[in-house]
């Protein structure tokens, strides 16, 4: 908005008041930013720091010049102030305000206005201090934060467009919500914390050893209690005007104590150290989550306050030398989790990938109250409840990025006596599930989708499925897996056959959990009613993450590089045969089975490659790895053509036009074809900005690309390397590539 024209005043000159107008002052977007408070004093300073262009002393006045009028005044004054408003010609002036309750500024309207007016616009940044008043005021205190908006059903949609840019030009993250919705999310992740925290406080304080407390209160004290210097009449006003959803959040809280009090009377270990590890687990997990990425996303399509926009930026040239074990595989730690958790008894994980997707498969799992110890060094130990001991989760399980624990328990939850949503980030919202969906409603389960199915599913527990035969119309492991893992709780048989080799984990770990799989050419069955005993997992390094460095070690002269103990499942290794097929100098050793599932130690040499036309077989079976084997169809000599890949472009992006487009700004001949590319090869990689769509094999890839570049390549958004591959840079960086990290680059 760059509307010179709006008068906009500032009611209530505090730290958020003050902080609004000093914002849009000094980004010149209005015409006045005018101020009152009902301490004069602050008026005048306000105008003295400069957070305000002229002061207000008569409201009646200020209000009839101002085209927007900011409530920014304590909760419990608003009723007071909106009375004042009443006597006021309105016309179309646009209310709004920053109350942290939504529920009672909404109440009070409406009982002062007869109805609520459309064009008050109710507001909330979330973005306070523990400091209060006009000189705490800070021209960014919203820089970067978020500010969501409640407005009702018919609150006039230029109001809320002319607030929403205000709070955009203070540098905030806007979201819309529902004013319930608000209060009870609000009371849960703010309230309840300060309340805590001053209670507390005040109960330390008022004891004997107060002295000897504060004297020696260490770090955990003051993490904990910081809030507790908050404003008392803010926080007093915030208790009463959100009184219902805040008492039900204290006795939430209330409850969980207790469970632990019992805990530690009882001396029981394990609950404690389930409690300690669930807790633990979940604030890495959601810091990680937060920091980076879609929060609730399913509430408004806008990127969040955290959204870090990583870019990696890779130097030109270098070899690839040494030895690298790259983390666990992807989909065995995925179904490790899923079938330890139904497991009877104790399974043990070692190799567990770190990586956020399948950290959001173990997080799920805790929230339906499996206790999972770990992960530590790799290892993550789970203590199985059987095939029916699963709770109903306390909300709806966010998956992030990941497309495999989506797909595979929409099989597993159908089966379940209770109901259950699954939801995303914004790429896997937008990701087709109506391939899963339709043959498990087939078996009897209730599902929702959303338009053209896509999550968030939400799936209705009680079904009795029963068994069907599935012909899959896509060579999909995923689809495959989850009708099978649905197939446990059916009635009768579930067979299903695809049209080309996937990957088979969840039948190998399936026999390995001692539940009968039948495998009859490409037909796989399961029977339903079995159970499943715990048991010992190791996990390979993940062929997928070890791809990268296949090629890297292929494009660039000199290079001699070590994968050990990487998953050579012959479900997987297209990768290998279609760099052969290239040229490629690629030998395994010391080839062994480890629970299942074979592995080689894999060491790749620098050799010239050419150009091929991929095998349509070999599709399924590299289905991940082709954005980097299109780095390397781009450095090998003549013209590389790969077909029948159309599901590349339902992956975490597009990645037939993903790749295409970094592969031309990087001056490369690459034309993407409906179900693949062709790709001229042979000539260097230009300098140049790419872009990663979110996608981490996307990022990956054109950082592979720097080995044989003549100038930088930056790759943006690339965060979500961390869903499949953490640490990337580190251990990329130490076999010979020149990478680093750009933080926000937005
Ligand atoms: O089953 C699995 O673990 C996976 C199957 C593949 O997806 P599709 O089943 O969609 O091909 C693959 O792309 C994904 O990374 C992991
Ligand atoms: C497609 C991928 O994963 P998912 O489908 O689990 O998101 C991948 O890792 O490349």
């Amino acid at each position: 908005m760059k509307d010179k024209s709006i008068n906009v005043l500032v009611l209530g000159l505090g730290l958020i008041g003050g902080s609004f107008a000093a914002a849009l002052k000094a980004k010149r977007v209005c015409n006045e930013v005018a101020g009152f408070d009902r301490h004069r004093d602050s008026v005048d300073i306000a105008v003295e720091t400069g957070l305000i262009d002229s002061p207000c002393y008569d409201l009646q006045e200020g209000v009839s010049r101002a085209d927007v009028i900011m409530l920014a005044v304590p909760m419990l004054a608003m009723p007071a102030v909106l009375r004042q408003l009443l006597a006021v010609p309105l016309e179309d002036k646009v209310i709004t305000d920053v109350g942290s309750c939504k529920g009672s500024l909404v109440e009070s309207a409406r009982q002062l206005f007869g109805e609520v007016p459309a064009s008050l616009v109710p507001g909330h940044p979330i973005a306070g201090s523990e400091k209060s008043g006009v000189t705490a005021a800070q021209v960014d205190l919203f820089k970067g934060h978020k500010v969501i908006l409640t407005p009702l059903p018919h609150t006039n949609a230029h109001a809320i467009g002319l607030v929403k840019s205000l709070w955009q030009q203070c540098g905030a993250h806007v979201d819309t919500m529902a004013v319930a919705h608000h209060d009870e999310v609000l009371a849960l992740t703010s309230h309840l914390p300060h309340f805590l925290a001053f209670s507390l406080v005040d109960t330390l304080a008022g004891n004997r050893e107060n002295q000897e407390i504060f004297r020696y209160a260490a770090g955990g004290f003051r993490d904990f209690t910081r809030i507790a210097g908050s404003d008392p009449t803010m926080w007093h006003d915030i208790a009463l005007g959100n009184r219902d959803a805040v008492l039900q959040a204290l006795d939430r809280f209330t409850e969980g104590l207790e469970g632990l009090r019992n805990a530690i009377i009882n001396k029981d270990s394990q609950r404690m150290l389930g409690i300690f590890e669930r807790a633990s687990t979940a604030r890495r997990h959601f810091t990680s989550l937060l920091e980076r990425r879609a929060y609730m996303t399913t509430l408004s399509d806008s990127k969040t306050m955290n959204e870090v926009q990583q870019t990696f930026v890779a130097q030109p040239g270098g070899k690839v030398s040494g030895e690298l074990r790259v983390p666990g595989d992807k989909s065995v730690s995925h179904r490790s989790i899923m079938l330890g958790a139904l497991a009877e008894g104790e399974t043990v994980v070692d190799g567990f990938l770190e990586g956020e997707d399948a950290m959001a498969t173990l997080q799920a799992f805790r929230d339906m109250g499996v206790d999972i110890e770990g992960p530590h060094d790799g290892r993550v130990t789970i203590h199985g409840v059987g095939m029916h001991g699963l709770q109903q989760p306390p909300g709806p399980l966010y998956l992030g990025n990941a497309g495999t624990a989506m797909r595979l328990m929409s099989g597993l939850m159908a089966a379940q006596s209770f109901d259950v949503t699954l939801t995303g980030d914004t790429s896997l919202s937008g990701r087709p599930m109506n391939r899963v969906v339709k043959p498990l409603l087939e078996m009897g389960a209730a599902i929702e989708t959303s338009e053209g199915g896509r999550p968030p599913l939400v799936i209705k527990g009680g079904q009795k499925l029963s068994g069907i035969h599935y012909d899959l119309p896509v060579a999909s492991a995923q689809v495959q897996s989850c009708l099978l893992l649905a197939g446990l709780y059916a009635e009768g048989e579930t067979s299903t056959v695809a049209p080309g080799i996937v990957r088979d984990h969840t039948n190998r770990m399936l026999s390995g959990f001692g539940y009968p799989v039948a495998v009859d050419g490409d037909r796989v069955s399961v029977c339903g009613g079995g159970k499943l005993t715990a048991t010992k997992i190791d996990v390979p390094a993940d062929i997928s993450s070890a791809a990268f460095f296949m090629v890297a070690a292929s494009i660039a002269e000199g290079s001699d590089l070590l994968l050990p103990h990487v998953g050579i499942n012959p479900t997987r290794t297209g990768v290998l045969d279609i760099l052969r097929l290239m040229g490629a100098d690629i030998s395994l050793s010391n080839e062994k089975l480890v629970g299942g599932e074979p592995v080689a130690d894999i060491r790749v040499r620098y050799a010239p490659l050419k150009g091929i036309e991929i095998p349509e077989h070999l599709v399924p079976l590299a289905i991940d790895e082709f954005p980097v084997l299109f780095v390397a169809a781009a450095c090998a000599g003549g013209e590389t053509i790969l077909r029948g890949a159309e599901e590349l472009r339902v992956k975490e992006s597009d990645r037939i036009q993903a790749m295409a487009d970094g592969l031309q700004a990087l001056g490369i001949d690459a034309e993407a074809l409906p179900d693949g590319m062709i790709v001229k090869g042979g000539k260097p990689f230009a300098a140049g900005t790419v872009e990663s769509h979110g996608d981490h094999r996307i990022a990956m890839a054109f950082a592979v690309a720097s080995l044989q570049a003549q100038g930088v390549i930056r790759i943006k958004d690339c965060a979500n390397v961390a869903t499949s591959f953490p640490n990337f840079v580190r251990l990329a960086s130490h076999v010979g590539l020149k990478l680093s990290v750009e933080g926000q680059d937005e």
